[in-house]
């Protein structure tokens, strides 16, 4: 069963004419992260580079692409976990950094901290050689027009934008059986500067633990942050529950609990997998035994022989 690579592109809406090209970039990705896995990588490798493949996509909202806060900069979170030390890093609020996921890993392994804020993150980017690019070659004319709509007043609610261009994420389980998990974001549309969601604190935006599984999320942030969406999947797996149904039962208690929606891409140690959302819409892609699987709506599953 092993080895597996199940990434995200976001829950939310997907707009129609946005949706052959999510389905094409999470498809890339998996298969991306699976030619990783089957070079004898290891799962963080593989969720890293399926990540910066979707963080270097300007569909997706990480890296290029990104939504705008209410000033119209891009501010970036970033968060990676490795299940087999619990060892992550995250950075929060980057600004000139084409892949924070990179510098995420970096984090875990090159500092004794565990995430790293604004300019400090960027300081520590610069002692790594991380080239800085120009804020603005992040922004691309969709997340400005979006981000225009956005400001005049009632037309648009925030809320409604959610998801509208996807937070990105992975997990994988290696050869070995190691599994690790890799999240990165945009943030919301319009959200205040300095606005800190769920991506870069563990057991919210993921989760990675070899004695039970991984899981990236994606959502509504302050709703993950408040159930701890990443854990509390886990939790349940712990009880006995399959990735698939501890995937539901957490995203159906967010939703009872805090009337938060959501996806997730889950992992088990063994090599099942899920991808679940509560949202209209989630552009998800897996790698298995040399088959890709896809979908972007509830209960779509395509399923494709890569060879
Ligand atoms: N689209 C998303 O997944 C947004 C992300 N969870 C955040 O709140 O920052």
């Amino acid at each position: 069963m092993l080895p597996v690579v199940v990434v995200h592109g976001g829950a939310g809406s997907v707009p129609k004419e946005r949706s052959a090209g999510a389905r094409q970039g999470v498809c890339a990705a998996a298969r991306a992260g699976y030619v990783v896995l089957q070079g004898g990588g290891s799962s963080m490798d593989a969720v890293v580079e399926a990540v910066t493949q979707l963080e270097n996509n300007s569909m997706f909202n990480a890296g290029c692409g990104s939504v705008l806060n209410i000033k119209g900069e891009v501010e970036m979170d970033a968060l990676v976990m490795d299940g087999q030390t619990l060892a992550s890093g995250a950075v929060v609020a980057v600004r000139n950094i084409a892949n924070p996921i990179q510098l995420s890993r970096l984090v875990m392994e090159k500092t004794s901290h565990v995430c790293l804020a604004t300019q400090g993150a960027n300081q520590f980017a610069e002692s790594m050689c991380v080239p800085q690019v120009q804020p603005e070659s992040l922004i691309t004319d969709y997340a400005r027009m979006r981000w225009r709509q956005n400001l005049v007043p009632d037309t648009t609610p925030v809320e409604q934008q959610v998801g509208k261009m996807g937070t990105v994420g992975a997990v994988a389980v290696d050869v070995h059986g190691n599994v690790a998990c890799a999240t990165s974001t945009g943030g919301i549309p319009n959200k205040m500067e300095g606005r800190v969601g769920d991506t870069p604190c563990i057991g919210c935006g993921g989760y990675a633990d070899n004695s039970v599984g991984a899981v990236s999320t994606t959502g509504e942030g302050e709703a993950i942050m408040k159930v701890t969406l990443a854990r509390l999947v886990l939790f349940y797996m712990e009880r006995g529950q399959s990735a698939e149904a501890g995937s539901d039962a957490a995203l159906a208690y967010m939703k009872s609990r805090v009337e938060g929606l959501g996806g997730v891409v889950t992992v088990d140690p063994r090599g099942h997998w899920a991808a679940r959302f509560s949202t209209a819409q989630m552009s998800w892609a897996a790698v298995q035994e040399d088959t890709l699987h896809c979908g972007v709506e509830v209960g779509e599953h395509l399923t494709q022989n890569i060879n």
